[in-house]
């Protein structure tokens, strides 16, 4: 098994002008949208979400609804540090059988988790958001890609387990891995497993002035996705 985090060549890498030549910020401190964000040639700084922007959990939510909630305030914690830009935030979750597998706690969780997804079809989802500070208009929307993944015996999750590489992973586990255990579905977008839909991020900034909504109509509620 490859010990890498590095993510490998992926579909869908090329990048849309920001509207209005505005900065991008990216409020996430996640290595992997950075590293996507920058294979696709995008300028940007990078400020990340406060850690409370993902605490609150409402028991009825369904997985695309707990990750457009969560890029919203994700984007939301730190607009108020920036003039004019435009924020970038998104939020990953894997889900599987109805139950929504978030960053493994520790080892013994992320083993159960791996548990869960063995030999099962299951959806990534990832919320993003863009927010213009200048306009104090956003965007949210939720990208879904199918996954399956092969059986998994014990040894195999162990040997997983110990090379660290499921921490701060969705689900307990990185598609980008370098093993082959797990496998796209219906030719889904790659970087929205990885947690940043390249593919969606150009179309939303190609077309925002006609999607985004003003942020006081919307109250801070986030809107239920399709996905
Ligand atoms: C499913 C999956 C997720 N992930 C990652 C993407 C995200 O970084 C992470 C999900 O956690 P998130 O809470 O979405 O993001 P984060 O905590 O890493 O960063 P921030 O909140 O600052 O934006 O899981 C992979 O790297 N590979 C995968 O196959």
């Amino acid at each position: 098994m490859a010990i890498s985090d590095d993510l490998p060549l992926m579909r869908g890498l090329s990048r849309a002008p920001i509207p209005d030549a505005m900065p991008l910020v990216l409020a996430s401190g996640s290595p992997r949208r950075a590293q996507l964000l920058r294979a696709a040639g995008y300028e940007f700084t990078i400020d990340p979400a406060s850690d409370d922007a993902e605490c609150g959990v409402c028991s009825r939510e369904t997985a695309p609804e707990l990750v457009a909630r969560y890029a919203y305030r994700k984007a939301e914690s730190v607009v108020r540090r920036h003039g004019r830009a435009m924020i970038l935030a998104a939020d990953t979750v894997a889900s599987c059988g109805g139950q929504i597998l978030g960053k493994p706690h520790n080892e013994e969780h992320a083993a159960e988790m791996l548990r869960t997804l063995s030999g099962r079809r299951h959806d990534v989802y990832t919320g993003v958001c863009l927010w213009s500070t200048g306009e104090s208009r956003c965007i949210v929307d939720v990208v879904r890609t199918e996954l399956q993944m092969q059986s998994l015996s014990e040894t195999m999750i162990r040997e997983y387990l110990d090379t660290l590489l499921w921490e701060g992973k969705a689900g307990a586990f990185g598609f980008q891995d370098g093993n082959d255990w797990i496998e796209i579905v219906g030719g889904g977008s790659e970087s929205n497993v990885v947690g940043l839909p390249m593919e969606r991020l150009k179309e939303l900034l190609e077309n925002f002035h006609s999607v985004a909504e003003t942020i006081d109509a919307r109250q801070s509620e986030t809107p239920t996705s399709n996905e």
